[in-house]
């Protein structure tokens, strides 16, 4: 793998998370406007894996992201990466915090530094970009732009030669940024005993208990689930999909044996990929869930099945 693309233009968040990506030396960054952009190449085959955006601890889920990988032809997750998330204030020099009329960025962005902006401009109108680092690319190229001011990260302000107006205006100093880097279906990195796997579970029909059957495959197996949101299918009012994150790895028995009852019962499984967690953390396993509980239960029925 040589050619990774990434939600651009340079200095987004994303490609902090490529360049902290570990895993391809000798790679070629290739910057796409938007996360759409990135994954199409990657499903032409024009790169070969593509880091974008898929969950903020402040704002939740990225819907491009997450519907992008639900539909369309099969892209798997092999990696993820967390980023610290800083934001600055920044504008064209000669340009002062109160002559701010209109600010410019990407709206999972916004959604962070609202609680600033109401306190310090807050009459300030919002102008959405594709990404945090396009708002401040828009300001450091020449011509008219549609605001006064960009939300991004101090490196992209810093690039464009843009002044900083007000330094980390994030609301949440915590927030973080979770990226995954996604490739084409044929790449299963090995497990690791501190492992994800990301779902997305197509109900067979609506009706009472519908989720609560299927969460139970989870249950009963001891697998823990990290992420789980409801995303509209698009087919009509009402149809929605389920986008899971769970503990472990798809060669983990417990993991293994849910997917096969998810199978089971869903109308369609798909399956995202199985990769090594960011943070490390191991999977606990339940009583009666280890591999060793899962062995000795499949040599038992082989047994009695003589
Ligand atoms: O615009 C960027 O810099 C991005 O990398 C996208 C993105 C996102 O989609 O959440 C990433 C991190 C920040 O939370 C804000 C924007």
């Amino acid at each position: 793998m040589h050619r990774f693309g990434y939600l651009g233009p340079r200095g987004t968040f994303t490609q902090m998370a490529l360049d902290a990506w570990d895993g391809a030396d000798g790679r070629e960054q290739v910057p796409f406007g938007s996360v759409d952009a990135a994954l199409a190449a990657l499903r032409a085959g024009d790169i070969d894996a593509a880091m974008v955006p898929i969950e903020n601890s402040v704002e939740g889920g990225v819907s491009a992201t997450l519907d992008a990988l639900a539909t369309g032809d099969p892209l798997v997750v092999i990696g993820e990466v967390l980023v610290p998330i800083t934001f600055v204030l920044c504008a064209r020099p000669g340009m002062p915090l109160s002559s701010v009329r209109a600010v410019g960025t990407h709206s999972h962005a916004w959604a962070q530094v609202r609680g600033w902006m109401s306190a310090h401009l807050p009459d300030a109108a919002y102008v959405p970009t594709l990404s945090t680092a396009a708002s401040a690319a828009a300001l450091g190229a020449p011509g008219d732009v549609m605001f006064d001011a960009g939300v991004c990260a101090p490196v992209a302000a810093s690039n464009e030669g843009l002044v900083v107006l007000a330094d980390d205006i994030g609301d949440n100093r915590a927030a973080v940024t979770r990226f995954v880097l996604v490739s084409r279906p044929g790449t299963l990195p090995e497990p690791t005993g501190s492992d994800k796997t990301t779902l997305v579970l197509y109900q067979q029909d609506d009706h009472a208990g519908g989720l609560l059957e299927l969460l139970e495959q989870f249950a009963v197996r001891g697998v823990n689930l990290t992420r789980l949101e409801s995303r509209p299918t698009g087919e009509a009012m009402g149809r929605y999909c389920f986008s899971i994150d769970i503990e472990g790895h798809v060669k983990d028995a417990r993991v293994g044996e849910t997917l096969m009852g998810l199978k089971r019962v869903c109308a369609d499984v798909r399956f995202l990929g199985s990769y090594r967690r960011a943070d490390g953390v191991r999977a606990g396993t339940r009583p009666g869930t280890s591999e060793n509980d899962f062995d000795e239960a499949r040599a038992w029925l082989e047994e009695l099945r003589g």
